[in-house]
């Protein structure tokens, strides 16, 4: 039941923020169903008016709320409003219940939900709030003795479970978003290198190229891999290969502008992403490169030498698939003509 994705095409299945919309609008539904139809109920067999006018206004309320959520799409503020939203509903009908029937625990639904979309911090400071309130009122309940359920025991341990709830929920939702983001950062990361691995630069290349073809803009990227790689292994040692590949992977990042993208496309193989580069500009980093290798040695007295292959996003090379594979052939034709060279057209 993805219906939500229409009004949020921006959160992809793999965001954070995909289960939290999934949340967000399942509150909003069930709410507005189980308003609509307790105030049905209590009008026509409970007899009980004054509930059912609480339950129509959260019927509205929730209605208003999914039409204005949906519509605006702005999902952070989204989050917020749903959170306030619950926990004026709550808190309502606690006080219209008096402490009966201990409905006052339907308020311990509130923590995680709003640690789930706020987040440790603003869950934290929103629960404490809800449940000082609730507290508040509930403390009320018991001096007028309004409610024989409502005990001062009951009402310890509404007070202690709340506090319980921020404190575990706290901690949890803490190491919950510390794990997502270690996760993400893994999966985007060459473990060699550091560099962005070929999942990450094949997405964020077609994000480019998007914004490229839509702003009229030249995307050039660099295809460069290691000449005689293999002998570096064979001669120096695996290890002294994969310090070779770190030390050209620092040479890299140091020698392209900051919103050019440096990635590790496969074994030795390096892909540059340069937005907003003509191919002149970047046959000019290739060359800079080249001329930086062949001046000083990478690792242990070694010089290394790279091949490259040059491609820039036009009318005929308008997809991922075609300029890489255009990059390739390029690179192919540099090795082909003696290596340590680039091939740009
Ligand atoms: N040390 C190390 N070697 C790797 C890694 N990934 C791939 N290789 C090695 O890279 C070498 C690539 O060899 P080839 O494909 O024959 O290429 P080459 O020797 O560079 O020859 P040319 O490309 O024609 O210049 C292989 O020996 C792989 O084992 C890595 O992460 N670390």
């Amino acid at each position: 039941m993805k219906f939500w994705r229409k009004y949020h095409p921006n959160i992809g299945k793999d965001d954070p923020e995909y289960h939290q919309a999934g949340l967000l609008y399942s509150i909003l539904l069930v709410f507005f169903g189980v308003f609509g139809l307790t105030a049905i109920l209590n009008i026509t067999v409970i007899d009980a008016p004054h509930i059912a006018v609480f339950d129509f206004a959260g019927f509205i309320l929730t209605g208003l709320l999914y039409f204005y959520v949906s519509r605006r799409g702005d999902f952070a503020l989204a989050r917020w409003l749903v959170v306030s939203v619950l926990a004026l509903l709550l808190m309502t009908f606690a006080y219209l219940s008096q402490g009966s029937n201990y409905s006052f625990l339907w308020v311990s639904v509130f923590p995680p939900i709003a640690f789930f979309l706020l987040g440790p911090q603003a869950g934290a400071w929103f629960t404490t709030g809800v449940l000082v309130c609730s507290a508040t009122m509930l403390k009320g309940f018991l001096e007028s003795g309004i409610s024989g359920e409502l005990t001062l025991g009951a009402f310890l341990n509404f007070i202690e479970v709340g506090v319980a709830q921020i404190l575990l929920l706290r901690h949890y939702e803490t190491s919950r978003r510390m794990a997502y983001t270690r996760l993400e950062k893994l999966s985007v990361t060459d473990p060699l290198t550091s560099l962005h691995n070929r999942l990450h630069i094949d997405k964020k290349l077609e994000d480019l190229l998007s914004s490229s073809r839509a702003h009229d803009q030249h995307t050039s990227v660099l295809l460069l891999d290691i000449d005689n790689f293999k002998a570096i292994n064979d001669e120096e040692g695996h290890l002294i290969g994969d310090k070779v590949l770190q030390a050209l992977a620092g040479l890299l990042t140091s020698m392209v502008r900051e919103q050019d993208i440096v990635g590790r496309w496969g074994g030795e193989e390096f892909l540059l992403v340069c937005p907003n580069t003509s191919l002149s500009e970047v046959t000019q980093l290739a060359d800079r490169i080249i001329h930086a290798l062949n001046e000083k040695p990478l690792v242990n007295n070694r010089k290394v030498t790279v091949s490259m292959g040059a491609a820039v996003v036009n009318e005929s090379v308008e997809t991922m698939e075609k300029l890489i594979q255009l990059a390739d052939d390029r690179l192919y034709q540099a090795k082909k003509a003696g290596k340590n060279c680039l091939v740009a057209g």
